[in-house]
């Protein structure tokens, strides 16, 4: 079993000068987790083209493999996955170990789930932390058999699919794609229909995929944010292609970096705006940030856009809590963003920060604690006052295994008087490989900092 993870290196980032010019994101995490599983469960050969070759997604490339798959790297990008089909998944010889990656693990422990199959699942430090029991409790309903030491709430942890699965009809407790796909993804393999029920809408990729690749499925409105959606169960799978677009989440970083940093300009291009992603940009809007959307057009089922950038002043916001699914992985950079503006911004409902690679409420407020920043957390709000464009940084923050709060230290050090140091870089490789170089392609003063 492994809990390892790779050695860590400190990484500066100092004050630079304005950030210029174009570049292009890797592609997206959430749909290339998904890309690998569907090629998997389809029958035939899917080509993907963008696949995000971070570590967390090869960790699923290898989960493809040990469950009777062929993922094959034909180029930058370009991956050949040959499916077995649902209900012809091969029982994994090995321990499935999904490094950092939640998605990863949980979308798989669905996909096992309903299989007559024995798998174990385990992951990094950080992995092993995180609540699985969200999880298991549905895939337990559906007759799956979980053995585990700490009761199914951890990793590591085995499942046993039944002979047959149950199709259930369930409620999220908490608004996350990754319960939702479990489910969904369990459901393709029970006879009859499978729903989930939402109350907040989180990001869709699933659905669109799983119609994508020929399975039915309805989705209609429940209440008043929130989705009901139901497949039916069973069907053949068909490979189709994936254009996978590049991610919003990680087209986040240069984002604010160009909105913080000076005089600065740039364009990032073809980065996919499904709405239940770009909170984000949303929000960055009402703070009054430059976000132009040029050429807006289709790729691989969703819509995309060149974003162009300027720098400007920004001021304080009331972040509402129904907002958080559509941005919940760019809070950390969002506060960075909140930490130049003018006057207070308060992120409302963030509840579920708490359980992400790190908890990623007390990394952030810590993190800007120790860059001088006036930062408090109260119950489930994160409230920063910002210095109108003075930040001092000069601190270190403590990534505690988490990309993202790795890569927004390293952009609030471009714009803060005395930049910022991160105690570990190594951990950016999980969805954004390329951070360091692209970021200096931009202008950006980012290195790993001397022994
Ligand atoms: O389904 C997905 O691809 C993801 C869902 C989100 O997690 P939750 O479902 O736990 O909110 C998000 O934080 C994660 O980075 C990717
Ligand atoms: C929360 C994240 O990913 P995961 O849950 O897949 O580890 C993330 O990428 O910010």
């Amino acid at each position: 079993m492994s809990a390892s993870h790779p050695e860590p290196f400190e990484v500066v980032a100092r004050p630079s000068a304005s950030l210029r010019g174009h570049a292009r994101v890797p592609g997206d995490k959430s749909i290339s987790h998904r890309a690998l599983l569907f090629g998997l469960l389809a029958v035939g050969e899917t080509c993907v083209t963008g696949l995000l070759e971070g570590e967390d997604v090869l960790r699923t490339a290898d989960a493809v493999r040990a469950l009777g798959g062929i993922a094959e790297r034909l180029g930058d990008g370009e991956w050949r996955v040959r499916g077995v089909g649902v209900g012809g998944l091969q029982e994994p010889t090995g321990v499935l170990d999904f490094g950092n990656a939640g998605t990863g693990s949980r979308l798989t422990m669905g996909v096992v789930a309903s299989h007559p199959i024995r798998a174990t699942f385990d992951g990094d430090a950080s992995l092993r932390k995180r609540p699985m029991r969200r999880i298991v409790d549905p895939l337990l309903e559906m007759g799956a058999v979980v053995e585990s030491e700490q009761d199914g709430g951890r990793l590591p942890l085995t499942i046993r699919g039944p002979r047959e699965a149950v199709p259930i009809v369930y409620e999220t407790p908490v608004a996350s794609a990754q319960i939702k796909s479990a489910v969904l993804l369990a459901g393709l393999n029970a006879p009859g229909k499978t729903t989930v029920i939402e109350k907040e809408a989180s990001r869709d990729h699933t659905e669109h995929l799983l119609r994508h690749f020929g399975a039915e499925v309805v989705v209609e409105p429940h209440g008043e944010h929130g989705r009901r959606i139901t497949l039916t169960g069973q069907p053949e799978l068909v490979a189709r292609d994936i254009v996978v677009p590049s991610d919003p989440s990680s087209a986040a970083f240069p984002l604010v970096a160009a909105l913080i940093v000076p005089g600065s300009e740039i364009v990032l291009e073809g980065v996919m705006t499904n709405p239940l992603r770009t909170g984000l940009f949303t929000t960055l809007r009402e703070m009054g940030a430059d976000i132009e959307e040029l050429n807006r057009r289709e790729e691989g089922g969703e819509t995309i856009a060149d974003l162009r950038v300027r720098a400007g002043a920004l001021k304080g916001v009331d972040v509402p809590a129904e907002r958080a699914p559509s941005m919940i992985d760019e809070y950390p950079v969002l506060a960075v963003a909140a930490a130049f503006a003018s006057g207070e911004t308060r992120m409302r409902g963030l509840h579920e920060l708490r359980v992400k690679e790190s908890d990623r409420l007390q990394a952030v407020a810590d993190g800007l604690a120790a860059a001088g920043v006036d930062v408090r957390i109260e119950g489930d709000d994160l409230i920063v006052t910002g210095g109108a464009g003075e930040v001092r940084g000069g601190g270190v923050a403590v990534t505690h295994l988490d990309h993202r709060i790795a890569m927004s230290f390293l952009v609030l050090g471009l714009a803060a008087r005395e930049g910022m140091r991160v105690d570990d870089g190594a951990m950016i490789a999980t969805s954004f490989p390329a951070f360091v170089p692209l970021m200096r392609d931009l202008g950006g003063e980012i290195s790993e900092a001397a022994a």
